[in-house]
């Protein structure tokens, strides 16, 4: 059976065609639910396989970007998501969903306490939006399920508020133990990378994405569905006389990953 996924939409979230894209052409059926709709009747997540937070600027990103959607849905949909997670289905969240996911908790939730935020993401140490391609280095270790076999890969960034960041050395610590710490910025050697442009917001251990302890709940502040085709690169066409011209956009990788996961399910 295809499986389906849930893509919230409304109040400003931006990325609904290229995310929905990205789920089709791994083989996935994605829905597109208004976050009002899905609040008026929240059991229907549970017709999902997976669930995603799309990029954008909900709420206009008041009072930080994320946080009054994270209180919205956290508060209407506590016991739904808990439900949906113990049930061992997939979140996703990229940019402005990763910020939802960090201020509900769903990631890192390396404590396995759900809803219960360890972490924050905040705005950039340049102090303002940052726009263009960074390289990523995926850790082997992690359980992350959309990671799974990556290595290496270029993806864009596009925001003020990427900075993953906690005061508590000991929670930073426990992240990094758990695995919770699939991706980080690189730099052209594929080290982590804390200086600014490869770092693009200062990120803690070059942290440009979190899971939870299980693999199954995701959120990067790269956009992996604007890396659907080999053309989306910047670079595509110096790529092709290199003959580096792949066969699809890399991006596409953690989608189909996040799918293989759903069907064995
Ligand atoms: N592209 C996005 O999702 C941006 C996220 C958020 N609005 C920020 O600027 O940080």
């Amino acid at each position: 059976m295809t499986p389906s996924v849930l893509i919230i939409t409304g109040y400003g979230v931006n990325c609904e065609a290229e995310s929905s894209l990205a789920w089709e052409r791994a083989g996935a059926r994605p829905v597109r639910v208004h976050l009002n709709d899905l609040l008026a009747a929240p059991g229907r997540i549970h017709d999902f396989g997976a669930l995603m937070f799309i990029g954008g600027f909900s709420y206009g990103d008041h009072m930080s970007s994320g946080h009054a959607m994270a209180v919205r849905v956290g508060h209407h949909l506590r016991d739904e998501l808990r439900r949906f997670v113990e049930d061992g289905h997939l979140i996703l969240g990229v940019c402005n969903g990763f910020q939802v996911m960090a201020k509900m908790g769903l990631v890192p939730a390396a404590d396995g306490e759900l809803l219960n935020p360890s972490v924050t993401v905040m705005r950039n140490d340049c102090g303002h939006f940052q726009n263009y391609w960074v390289d990523l280095r995926f850790e082997p270790d992690s359980p992350c399920v959309f990671t799974r076999g990556l290595e290496r890969m270029e993806l864009p960034i596009r925001h003020g508020e990427g900075k993953v960041f906690t005061p508590d050395a000991a929670v930073l610590e426990g992240i990094e133990k758990a695995g919770c710490v699939p991706v980080r910025y690189a730099d052209a050697e594929g080290r982590p990378a804390q200086d600014y442009p490869a770092n693009p917001n200062g990120s803690l251990n070059a942290i440009a994405g979190l899971c939870d302890p299980t693999g199954r709940l995701f959120g990067l502040m790269p956009h992996p569905e604007a890396y659907l085709f080999p053309e989306n690169h910047p670079r595509w066409d110096h790529r092709k006389g290199e003959g580096r011209f792949p066969e699809y956009g890399e991006g596409l990788k953690l989608f189909l990953n996040a799918v293989e996961c759903m069907r064995q399910a």
